[in-house]
């Protein structure tokens, strides 16, 4: 098999004019006709890793906020999170090379997950990593259609020994919130919660909490995938986010709060409308709601010496950084955009709570974080702690921490939107065919290579002062150069977004 699919992969990227593939900003990621032969060979080295460390891994297979005829594969180690670097480049080697499968490994077997999305080339996709990882000599377990923040969670879960036989006990995961929830929340949240599902996974497994929660917390679903094939389309937290408009099947009523996830259920946003201008908590905020919180019950105990911090990407709104470093005395740090930068970062902290903008984060801790808490009875704050999925930025989990703290704090959506007010931003976006000339700093907040294009951004904005900013990027998971702008004028970010993007086009093979 591996000679055929290698050889059609070949033939169908040099007819397209694409390169090879690269392990981006999560996982391998294209559009699904190209990922045939990658499937087979993530499955193998998957297989091999798993076999070579007696661990159970697990590949999840999606393209999240990505549009349906993408896809992609997302490796999940033993304790959720990301792969090290090293083992990114390794597998990124292994899919380019010619290596074939090695019959030494450590250990004679190695389990490996595959769950996957809704999207219809998921399941051949899931298939052909199966046949991958039998390759390999590893057993390949499918768990069928789980959100990516539940299949990290079980795999984690399993790997520690909290649950086994995961293959038939998917609702684990819904159990084990569900359970923390209802000792935080003991009676009626008030107000209703409408969860906009992206018409994806994520709207089918909230069925299961909004019924186990029902006498706590009101869930009403909208676009929760009866609609399959209009996945992330006008719905979800992408389209809420970046084009900042109401997903389809909005219905207001004063009394509801609204949140929409992506296509795989591990980015979040809340919002509201009020004297129908449209207001968009992202993931900033959740930070802030959050590290507020911690910091508040930490101060309960000032015996109790623990370090927090908090990590944004180049795309978060200067305004949180400022409360967060100038008002709750917190360290912000940036690290490069996606969650594998920002999982990592968090953990130089005993409490890391790391969020991007679009709304994808979790609050992740060291291993004695909650035996000291509890040493120092603050039960509230292990509960809080216990119900952040540990695995990976979950939109679930992340909706029951906030609907716990806004009840807990009295806040609904205009209090959380008055802590602080967002500068102006705006974020674009340019279909070009070489992204990769574009080079940017460690943060990516500001251009390197090609050196004339950074000269006439320079001139660009050198004509504003330097309370205006904007940050040029390629994308890892399309074919896009993203430029994102903020500053205190909208005209004027319009306007720079506009001189940026003409110059892009100028300079770019669109
Ligand atoms: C500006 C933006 O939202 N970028 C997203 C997007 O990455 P890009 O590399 O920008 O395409 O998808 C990533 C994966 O979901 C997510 O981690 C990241 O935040």
């Amino acid at each position: 098999m591996d000679p055929q699919l290698r050889e059609e992969h070949r033939q169908l990227l040099e007819k397209n004019q694409k390169q090879l593939l690269s392990y981006g900003t999560s996982g391998f990621r294209e559009e699904s006709k190209y990922l045939k032969f990658v499937g087979w060979r993530v499955g193998i080295f998957i297989g091999l890793m798993s076999k070579n460390t007696k661990l159970k891994l697990g590949v999840m297979i999606t393209a999240s906020h990505n549009k349906i005829i993408d896809n992609g594969f997302k490796i999940v180690p033993p304790k959720g999170g990301m792969l090290s670097i090293e083992e990114e480049q390794n597998i990124e080697i292994f899919y380019k090379s010619d290596e074939i499968v090695k019959s030494e490994t450590l250990y004679d077997t190695g389990i490996v997950y595959v769950g996957r999305d809704t999207r219809p080339s998921s399941e051949s996709l899931c298939q052909i990593v199966l046949e991958g990882i039998k390759e390999a000599g590893a057993i390949g377990i499918n768990l069928g259609i789980v959100t990516t923040p539940q299949f990290a969670f079980l795999v984690y879960a399993t790997n520690l020994g909290l649950v086994n036989q995961i293959e038939s006990k998917q609702e684990f995961f819904v159990e084990y919130f569900c359970d923390i929830f209802l000792q935080l929340v003991k009676s009626p949240i008030k107000g209703t919660l409408v969860i906009d599902g992206a018409e994806g996974v994520g709207g089918i497994w909230i069925k299961q909490f909004q019924e186990k929660l029902a006498t706590v917390l009101t869930i009403k679903r909208i676009n929760y995938g009866e609609e399959s094939h209009l996945l992330n389309d006008c719905c979800g937290s992408e389209f809420v986010q970046k084009e900042k408009k109401l997903p389809k099947s909005f219905v207001y009523d004063p009394t509801y709060r609204y949140a929409s996830l992506d296509g795989d259920a591990d980015r979040l946003v809340y919002y509201s409308l009020d004297q129908n201008k449209l207001q968009i908590i992202e993931g900033d905020r959740f930070a802030v709601l959050f590290a507020m919180y911690i910091k508040q019950q930490l101060e309960k105990q000032p015996g109790l010496k623990l370090t927090i911090g908090i990590i944004q990407t180049a795309y978060a709104n200067s305004a949180s950084t400022k409360y967060i470093t100038e008002q709750l005395g917190i360290q912000a740090k940036y690290a490069p955009t996606g969650v594998k930068y920002l999982h990592r970062a968090a953990h130089e902290f005993d409490i890391g709570i790391y969020f991007e903008a679009n709304g994808h984060g979790a609050v992740i801790y060291e291993n004695h974080v909650l035996q000291k808490v509890k040493e120092f009875e603050l039960f509230e704050l292990e509960l809080f702690l216990r119900l952040s999925n540990q695995a990976i930025g979950d939109a679930i989990t992340n909706i029951l921490m906030t609907e716990f703290l806004l009840n807990k704090l009295e806040m609904n959506i205009q209090d959380w939107l008055l802590i602080y007010s967002d500068y102006p931003a705006l974020s674009t976006k340019l279909y070009v065919k070489n992204k990769q000339i574009i080079k940017t700093n460690y943060e990516e907040t500001s251009l390197i290579e090609p050196i004339d294009l950074k000269l006439k951004v320079d001139e660009i904005m050198s004509k504003y002062d330097n309370t205006y900013r904007t940050c040029i990027r390629p994308s890892g998971t399309e074919n896009v150069v993203r430029v994102h702008s903020e500053g205190p004028e909208v005209e004027i970010i319009r306007e720079i977004d506009s001189r940026i993007n003409e110059l892009l086009k100028s300079y770019m093979e669109i």
